[in-house]
């Protein structure tokens, strides 16, 4: 067993940040427009440290209502549509840029909305945004910001349109979330970090990776460091204590380390919130570990021979030993689904957007299930009581 560390003054400041960002998100601009769209006709206040825009949007209606079919003041589409009508825009182009699929295809897979809506988009802020309250050396969600597109008015539209179903989707889900947070979970490299990044923006919540706060509590620069100084137990006894700290929190969303899933006692901590499996095939992962190299990831690290081969053989050797234990999820995310909807032949041509997509639509359905059937199954419940 390895010895457990005392978090450092660093996580310290983390876990007090976290306490702020639990009041802050009272003023958190989703809660500001679901109250704004249901009750109130005047203007919400905007929170000072907070850098929140409006937006209004008619959608084939001709006139901005909002979810009561109120008629929104005009004033107000003028002072704040516009603008976050370029919030809407830079989401999507950001999005983009990070590899957006076709949005047209998506919309008739998903289904377009035309009632009005009002929604809100967070502008990059990144010191105010709650979502910005990170742990060290976790990369911040470039700030939204609208670019030029090569591809013109088409690919402006399918980003917009991506953009909003993304925002709208992650609404719909929101309303039944009660502030539980979200755990990634899923082999290394399935896209844990890049996906829950774009569920945080969306849904308001801030995002963690787990491996940078364990780098954080041990006081060290990376995972690999920690494996050849400490040891895998070392590291794995101190991801426990992140996970069951994090676990008291809300409103987060939570990249977990690939093996998180092998301690019972980290599913009984996840099991307080809403878990997410990302099922990526054993080629796919193996690709994108074998392009960015293995130094980070200290279980796949050889010292010679084909990166892409190597990856892939010690991946398959991972996934028999956990055998099942990714299952446990609530929530299984399988790449292979999406791929064969969209009509694609390769999994590869996925974008992380297409996948926060999927994630979002089947969380709805579980949390909608849930809220039916009052929670989990007695097998489940049976099985987290033995935990
Ligand atoms: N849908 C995707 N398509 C292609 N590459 C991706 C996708 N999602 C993530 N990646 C890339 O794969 C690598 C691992 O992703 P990451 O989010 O760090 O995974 P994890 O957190 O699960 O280890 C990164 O280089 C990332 O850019
Ligand atoms: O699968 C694993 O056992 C591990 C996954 C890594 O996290 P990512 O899944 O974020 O790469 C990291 O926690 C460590 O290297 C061990």
């Amino acid at each position: 067993m390895g010895r457990r560390v005392t978090p450092s003054a660093d996580y310290a400041t983390t876990r007090q940040r976290l306490g702020i960002l639990r009041s802050r998100q009272v003023h958190a601009p989703l809660f500001q427009v679901r109250t704004f769209s249901r009750f109130h006709h005047s203007p919400p206040q905007q929170s000072p440290d907070t850098c929140s825009l409006f937006l209004c949007l008619s959608l084939g209606a001709g006139e901005t209502r909002d979810r009561s079919s109120r008629r929104v003041p005009e004033q107000w589409w003028w002072q704040s549509g516009r603008p976050a009508m370029e919030a809407g825009v830079g989401l999507a182009l950001q999005s983009r840029a990070a590899g957006f699929g076709t949005g047209r295809r998506r919309t008739a897979m998903y289904g377009a909305e035309s009632r009005c809506q009002i929604g809100s988009l967070r502008l990059g802020d990144q010191l105010a945004s709650p979502a910005a309250v990170r742990a060290r050396g976790t990369k911040p969600v470039a700030p939204l910001r609208a670019k030029k597109s090569a591809g013109g008015h088409e690919n402006l539209h399918n980003s917009v349109d991506e953009a909003l179903l993304l925002k709208r989707k992650s609404e719909d889900v929101l309303f039944h979330m009660n502030g539980r947070c979200i755990y990634l979970v899923g082999m290394m490299g399935s896209g844990k970090s890049t996906v829950g990044k774009i569920l945080a923006e969306v849904l308001g919540y801030s995002f963690f990776d787990s491996d940078k706060l364990v780098e954080q509590a041990v006081g060290m620069p990376s995972v690999a460091q920690i494996f050849k100084v400490h040891s895998e137990a070392f590291f794995r006894d101190n991801e426990s204590s992140v996970l069951r700290d994090l676990s008291s929190m809300r409103r987060l969303v939570v990249a977990t380390g690939g093996g998180a899933v092998i301690r019972p006692v980290n599913w009984k901590n996840m099991k307080k919130g809403l878990s997410v499996w990302l099922d990526v095939p054993l080629e796919a992962l193996a690709r994108r570990i074998a392009k960015v190299g293995t130094a980070s990831r200290p279980l796949l690290d050889q010292p010679s021979g084909d990166p892409y081969t190597m990856a892939f053989s010690k991946l398959s050797t991972l996934a028999e030993q956990r055998g099942d234990a990714y299952a446990n999820a609530d929530v299984r995310v399988s790449l292979e689904e999406i791929a064969a909807k969209l009509g694609h032949d390769d999994v590869s041509k996925l974008t992380p957007i297409d996948i926060a997509l999927e994630s979002l639509h089947k969380i709805e359905s579980f949390v909608m299930e849930d809220s039916v059937t009052g929670s989990q199954t007695e097998s489940q419940a049976q099985w987290i009581q033995t935990l």
